[in-house]
């Protein structure tokens, strides 16, 4: 049996680190939403016991490195099922960008190859499995537009978020998570009962919220992120903010047709990943 899934790019449209815990994680609060930028991932299930990935032109980790290999041994061993499953993931996400491809892999391969053995475990079991493949899988699980706290795996529903587009411009550099957290200064320190609700219902309020804490670090390191901030509200953008980590920065647009037109001035001048999107 085959199937096909498509799995989405997320943007944080606001990132406040509150603490540094002792296992080394930080506390945040995050709102989260998905981009209509996708992988695709075929996941087939056969009798070849085992599981193998396959990333066609990228350089990524084959085999049971991949993260989304890593998903299929957990849920095959959570279900206490044994059966081969082979996937082959047609990446269009750029790796480690900050768009979070290989924790949308993850989740999707979580759902899909679930679906495809009969449902053997509950969304809830899901969500579990994700936080231990990476802080960002749950948010993938979940499904819709979140509010993300703890380690960013305490997920509840973001109310309905204006319409707008977005355009992702991504410079060609990769970002390691794991040094921009390592990196960062912690200097306000926080509270989550202190920071302003997460309330976003115009545009308006949507500009005032985007905020990253990471930004700090990552443009401090490659100011050409601050350029393209800089380049996408002299392009008209409402605003412009990093994601995640970095290294991909969006613009907010009033709609897509303009948030295109901006991107193909982008494509026509630098060697840079530019896409539109919509929100999910
Ligand atoms: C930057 C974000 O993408 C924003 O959504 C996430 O916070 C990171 O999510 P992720 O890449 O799925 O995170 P993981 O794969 O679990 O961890 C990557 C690295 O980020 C750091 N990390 C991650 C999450 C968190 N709350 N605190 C951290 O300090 C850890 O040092 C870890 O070594
Ligand atoms: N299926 C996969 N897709 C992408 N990266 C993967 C995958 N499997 C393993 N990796 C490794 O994970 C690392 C991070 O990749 P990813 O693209 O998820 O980062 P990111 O977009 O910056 O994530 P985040 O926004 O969660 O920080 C890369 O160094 C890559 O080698």
């Amino acid at each position: 049996m085959q199937k096909t899934f498509k799995a989405p790019a997320k943007i944080n449209l606001c990132l406040h680190v509150l603490g540094r815990l002792p296992s080394g994680y930080h506390e945040l609060a995050m709102a989260m939403q998905r981009v209509d930028l996708y992988d695709t991932i075929s996941i087939r299930v056969g009798n070849e016991l085992g599981v193998r990935v396959e990333c066609a032109g990228v350089d990524l980790p084959a085999g049971g490195e991949n993260i989304a290999a890593r998903a299929a041994r957990a849920l095959l061993d959570l279900a206490g099922i044994d059966v081969g499953v082979d996937i082959c993931i047609d990446k269009k996400i750029p790796v480690a960008a900050g768009l979070g491809g290989g924790s949308s892999d993850a989740a999707t391969v979580l759902l899909g190859l679930n679906e495809m053995l009969g449902c053997p475990a509950s969304v809830a079991q899901l969500l579990a499995l994700g936080g231990e493949l990476g802080a960002d899988v749950p948010f993938f699980v979940f499904g819709q537009p979140a509010w993300a706290t703890g380690v960013g795996t305490t997920l509840e529903p973001l109310p309905v978020l204006p319409a707008v587009a977005y355009l992702l411009i991504n410079p060609r550099i990769t970002v390691s998570t794991a040094d921009v957290y390592r990196s960062l200064r912690l200097t306000k320190g926080g509270e989550l009962a202190n920071l302003p609700r997460f309330s976003v219902v115009t545009k308006i309020d949507l500009q005032k919220a985007l905020y990253n804490d990471l930004e700090s670090v990552t443009l401090q390191q490659y100011p050409v992120i601050a350029e393209i901030k800089q380049r996408l509200l002299a392009a008209g953008a409402l605003g412009a903010l990093m994601s995640g980590s970095g290294s991909t920065v969006f613009g907010v647009f009033d709609d897509f047709e303009t948030a295109r037109r901006a991107g193909d001035v982008f494509a026509a001048q630098d060697d840079w990943l530019v896409f539109p999107v919509h929100p999910l």
